[in-house]
């Protein structure tokens, strides 16, 4: 299995290698070179299998000569082991044909831990194989960043360094990524939004004196694993609730557009997803492309689900790959015009994203009533982001097609805003109750890629 980039000039990788590089070199992000189609039998015959055999099974394909076999049914197994359910993503059955995928009993409570314990096993694998020792710079509108660190805290080969918008993340996130004290782990706040975040990562890539000074490596979404990973899940919750013998739809809470690309990805492997609704807060610049082909950011508005406060959505990248008809030159051109303020999708692009992605917006009140209303209602308590797609998944689900909406967060790390919907205080799990006492340590940096650059290589000159 080969890796291409989104913009067709850069070099074509293997799995391990693309995993390693993160961002292409001609400021692309990774594909495989085709996808992997998985059988109405092969699908049918997951029913019943656990969590990790299903991973096993889906990922396989993707990952080439990386590891052997039993090499990549160990990495799974200790991804997957410190999960607090045994079924790893549990669905709840919100009504007859509602049904709510749980992505937050890993140990940071959110969906980022699908992907990031299992990288952080197979960052390791092939690290000690090859004796390397990496950079990790990391992005984060809150969760993306305290998954990292958790994942790779303490290794020797790795350093992380991740961004954060000063002021814009929940305190408990905040504190997840703060209060680590391994020496290989720097939280960095930064003066900006996330967006500003992203973009000093994609620079510090663009930058290849840099990036090859540092041994850079990017765990965003931008890194194929991450999306991978996710992929897993769309078929556990599919193939419980009847595939492939029937369709079924999910709603994704939507920022950078790595977990519903991922749902994109089951589909096209074969798994009969009816709807793929992308679900978006007040910060709706994918919903208003997905409805009338105008990608134009136009400032964040922060809002009470901030992991979705997100203007530039990477992974949209990947999408508008597949609907250009893989022409890597067309997607490095609207990247360009995007650099230059905006982009207008071509009429056939945006039939083809439409064909792919429905989609829809839920404002701050609505947020609000949804957490209300579905803990009166069925005793689910919801972080705000799954909110969104709750509310948003009520509105486009189809009779006899079962709707799943991802629950991508616990509500306990977004304490304020969900007692302040619900009247309930959302409890921190009992692993994590001394938090608020843990002490923090972090840098404050300007949104200056010289200053930043400076920095990680200071902190990095071992
Ligand atoms: C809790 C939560 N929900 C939803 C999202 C959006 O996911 P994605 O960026 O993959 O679209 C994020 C951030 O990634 C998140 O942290
Ligand atoms: N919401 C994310 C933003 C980064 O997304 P990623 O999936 O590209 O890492 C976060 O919590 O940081």
């Amino acid at each position: 299995m080969k890796y291409i980039s989104t913009r067709g000039a850069a070099p074509v990788l293997s799995f391990e290698e693309a995993m390693l590089t993160g961002l292409a070199r001609d400021g692309g992000l990774y594909l495989p070179q085709s996808i992997p189609h998985m059988s109405f039998a092969e699908i049918a015959a997951l029913d019943g299998q656990s969590y990790e055999e299903v991973a096993f099974r889906v990922m396989r394909p993707f990952i080439g000569d990386a590891f052997t076999d039993d090499e990549f049914r160990e990495i799974i197994a200790r991804a997957y082991a410190g999960f607090g359910h045994v079924a790893r993503a549990p669905l709840k059955q919100l009504d007859s044909a509602h049904f709510l995928l749980e992505l937050f009993h890993g140990p940071t409570l959110a969906f980022k831990d699908f992907a990031m314990q299992l990288i952080g096993q197979m960052f390791e694998a092939s690290l000690k194989r090859s004796g390397r020792r990496v950079c990790i710079v990391g992005a984060t509108s809150g969760d993306t960043g305290s998954a990292a660190i958790e994942a790779f805290r303490g290794l020797d080969a790795v350093d992380v360094f991740i961004l954060y918008p000063h002021g814009r993340v929940s305190e408990v996130q905040r504190r997840q990524m703060t209060t680590p004290t391994e020496s290989n782990v720097h939280a960095l706040a930064i003066d900006g939004h996330f967006d500003d975040a992203q973009a000093r990562v994609k620079d510090m890539f663009n930058d290849f004196e840099f990036r090859d000074a540092v041994g850079l490596a990017g765990v965003n979404s931008i890194n194929w694993a991450r999306v991978l990973a996710q992929v897993v899940y769309y078929f556990t919750s599919a193939v419980s609730l009847g595939a492939p013998h029937r369709a079924v739809s999910f709603t994704v809470p939507t920022g950078n557009f790595g977990d519903v690309f991922a749902g994109y990805v089951a589909r096209r492997m074969g798994l009969p997803i009816d709807r793929l609704v992308v679900a978006t807060n007040q910060n709706d610049i994918l919903h208003r492309c997905l409805s009338g082909g105008a990608y134009v950011p136009d400032g964040v508005i922060p809002s009470i689900s901030p992991s979705m406060d997100i203007q530039v959505s990477s992974n949209f990248e990947r999408a508008l790959f597949y609907a250009y008809g893989e022409d890597g030159a067309a997607v490095a051109q609207l990247m360009d015009e995007l650099k230059a303020g905006g982009f207008h999708v071509s009429q056939g692009a945006l039939e083809a994203l439409r064909e792919a992605f429905a989609s829809g917006r839920c404002d701050e009140e609505e947020t609000r009533a949804t957490i209300l209303q579905t803990w009166a209602g069925t005793g689910e308590l919801l972080c705000p982001h799954s909110a969104v797609g709750v509310k948003v998944a009520e509105e486009m689900r189809r009779p006899d097609v079962p709707m799943v909406t991802l629950a991508t967060a616990h509500p306990a790390k977004f304490p304020a805003a969900v007692e302040e919907a619900s009247g309930v205080h959302p409890p921190l799990p009992e692993r994590m109750s001394d938090l608020y006492e843990r002490s923090e340590r972090v840098t404050r940096v300007a949104n200056d890629l010289a200053a930043i650059e400076t920095l990680i290589k200071e902190r990095t000159a071992h």
